[in-house]
């Protein structure tokens, strides 16, 4: 496999007596959209900050683009680009313009081509003579996506990029995640929006008050510690509990009038358990099933559920 963008190596960060980050090792595959996930004051932000600068770190090492920045702090990021999760642009500037001073605070050349190409793939092309503190919230937060991308980084850090942004921003801004990932940059991504990760990810760790609980492929943890629901109404009430459902497992409610059957890995599928019912011509009359999400995985992962092996 090719060497890793970025690879953490027992990073740790203390404030005081608090560690915010213990002993962290992660290692982040080019062109992969990876989400990191974790309730509030886990250590997602120190996290990005320690690789972009923002946070001293206490201990551990971190190696971007294979140059430990111990060596070399300056050269690898320039090849980074964070969204941050607070807007922090200068006001006075129009919108190109702070993407032109972006771009050459990060090395790179004039290009009026590439700030017009930012600026139409986030719909800001009409506010592009407009002062930034005339912005709305939302445009706001287009800008500062556009900011952390126009010097086209290799990696982008991107901290709670929708939170508080209508549904339609966020579509946008998934698009253009997707079209960014699919051209080879690396993305790492902190949501809230757990809707979010299920969509964009290619794998997902689980951090909780600084540890890392857990890194894995998104598919893999959703099947790992998902389950699928089935649940069976019948017309009248089953005297008792039909064979299939016996054979299944499955529970019957105490007006015998509904089944429930969990899925998990390793179980027998949920479908085989329907035919064996409509098989036996049982009077069904409603079947609902449901598929448990990257919020319910992560709710487990965080109450600790004992993990089988991968
Ligand atoms: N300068 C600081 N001094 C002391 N403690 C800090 C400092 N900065 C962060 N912390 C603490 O470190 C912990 C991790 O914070 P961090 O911002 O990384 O969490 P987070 O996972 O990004 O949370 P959120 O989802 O709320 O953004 C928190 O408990 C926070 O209070």
């Amino acid at each position: 496999m090719s060497s890793p963008v970025l690879d953490l190596q027992g990073l740790t960060k203390t404030y005081g007596s608090f560690t915010a980050l213990s002993d962290v090792s992660l290692a982040i595959r080019p062109g992969e959209i990876f989400a990191l996930l974790g309730p509030n004051g886990a250590g997602k932000t120190t996290l990005i900050g320690s690789v972009c600068g923002l946070v001293k770190k206490t201990r551990g090492r971190i190696l971007l683009f294979g140059k430990d920045l111990d060596q070399d702090p300056v050269s690898p990021r320039y090849d980074v680009g964070l969204v941050p999760q607070e807007i922090n642009f200068d006001p006075f500037f129009s919108v190109a313009e702070s993407l032109h001073i972006q771009m050459g605070f990060y090395g790179r050349p004039r290009d009026e081509a590439r700030v017009d190409e930012v600026l139409t793939a986030l719909n800001l092309q009409a506010k592009k003579d407009a002062l930034t503190r005339a912005l709305s919230g939302g445009m706001k937060r287009r800008l500062l996506i556009a900011k952390a991308l126009v010097h086209r980084p290799k990696l982008v850090f991107l901290d709670e990029p929708t939170a508080g942004v209508d549904v339609e921003l966020r579509r946008d801004l998934w698009t253009y995640v997707r079209k960014l990932a699919s051209e080879g940059t690396t993305i790492v991504l902190t949501t809230h929006y757990l809707e979010e990760a299920e969509e964009l990810a290619d794998r997902v760790g689980v951090i909780n008050e600084g540890r890392l609980l857990l890194v894995e492929d998104k598919a893999s943890v959703l099947r790992r510690f998902g389950e699928k629901r089935l649940v069976v109404t019948f017309e009248q009430p089953v005297g008792e509990m039909p064979e299939p459902g016996r054979r299944f497992n499955a529970v019957l409610s105490e007006d015998r009038r509904t089944l429930t059957y969990v899925e998990r890995e390793g179980n027998a599928p949920a479908g085989a358990l329907l035919t064996s019912l409509y098989g036996q011509g049982l009077p069904i009359s409603d079947v609902e099933t449901r598929r448990s999400r990257m919020e319910d995985v992560l709710i487990e992962i965080l109450r600790g559920r004992p993990q089988k092996s991968a």
